[in-house]
């Protein structure tokens, strides 16, 4: 919305697809080709085109969809992103504003960090709030669907892994990429920088031997190796890491971690 409460022209989305990008180009997610970027304004989506260079795209290379995804407008020289079913199902089944799928190396290796496992999973990073309805000490859980020869032909277990997953605002594909959406362009390059933090961090913890899936060591009822050294937990804290209610957590042993 504009500062007088007027829905914004359309070239603004136009303008946002192509500068994102060339942001995303930038960050690794979209490099040879790769990567997509859609947004939806009123009942209008807006998409990049296929196999071109992200980071180069106009406004006027922009497709426009209806809310059914039935392309309205379109360069006729190019074509619509293989992408556009995934955009559709984030749009369809999530209400989203906007839809981001990244090719970021964190993202593909966070999908084999466990090769058999249908889900990333990672707790206790303050990163983790800054995905919708997630708290610090919450676990944060992103469906991992198998990849596919065809872009297009990853919609139906994506369709399937967004309605198994209510809370998720992301799906992973093995050895590919993410999928991100949000309620808005801003929201979803929010949690997909947020989500791209926590799957690097992943990857580091497994190197360095930290097991990124479980809050920090807890020695007794009420202390914690955090940062390599001991600390006694705040009033509440203890109880807020799940201590004594049941929760998992790593346990220190002669051996070190997960003994
Ligand atoms: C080397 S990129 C292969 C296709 C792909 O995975 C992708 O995300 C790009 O799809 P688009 O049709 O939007 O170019
Ligand atoms: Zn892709």
């Amino acid at each position: 919305m504009s500062a007088n409460g007027a829905p914004p022209p359309a070239d603004d989305a136009r303008e946002r697809i192509c500068e994102l990008c060339r942001l995303f180009y930038d960050k690794g997610w979209a490099s040879g080709t790769g990567g997509g970027m859609s947004i939806k304004q009123g009942d209008t989506i807006y998409m990049a085109p296929s196999g071109v260079q992200k980071e180069r795209i106009q406004p006027g290379e922009i497709f426009e969809l209806d809310s059914q995804g039935a392309v309205v407008t379109g360069p006729s020289h190019l074509k619509l992103s293989q992408c556009a079913p995934l955009f559709m199902a984030a749009y369809t089944l999530r209400g989203a504003g906007a839809v981001l799928h990244s090719h970021s190396l964190n993202a593909m290796l966070a999908t084999v960090l466990d090769e058999s496992a249908s889900e990333f999973r990672i707790t206790c990073l303050e990163m983790i709030k800054g995905i919708k309805g997630h708290g610090y000490h919450d676990h944060l859980v992103v469906p991992i669907i198998e990849n596919t020869a065809h872009e297009c032909d990853l919609a139906d277990d994506l369709t399937a892994a967004i309605k198994a997953y209510p809370k998720a605002a992301a799906v992973l594909v093995r050895r590919h990429g993410v999928y991100v959406w949000g309620d808005s362009w801003v929201q979803a390059k929010t949690q997909a920088e947020c989500l791209d933090y926590l799957f690097e961090a992943a990857v580091r913890m497994k190197q360095l031997g930290i097991d990124w899936t479980k809050p920090p060591l807890v020695l007794g009822s009420d202390v914690a190796v955090m940062g390599g050294k001991k600390r006694k937990l705040e009033n509440g804290e203890a109880a807020a890491a799940g201590v004594g209610v049941g929760v998992e957590q790593q346990v220190v042993s002669d051996r070190g971690m997960g003994g």
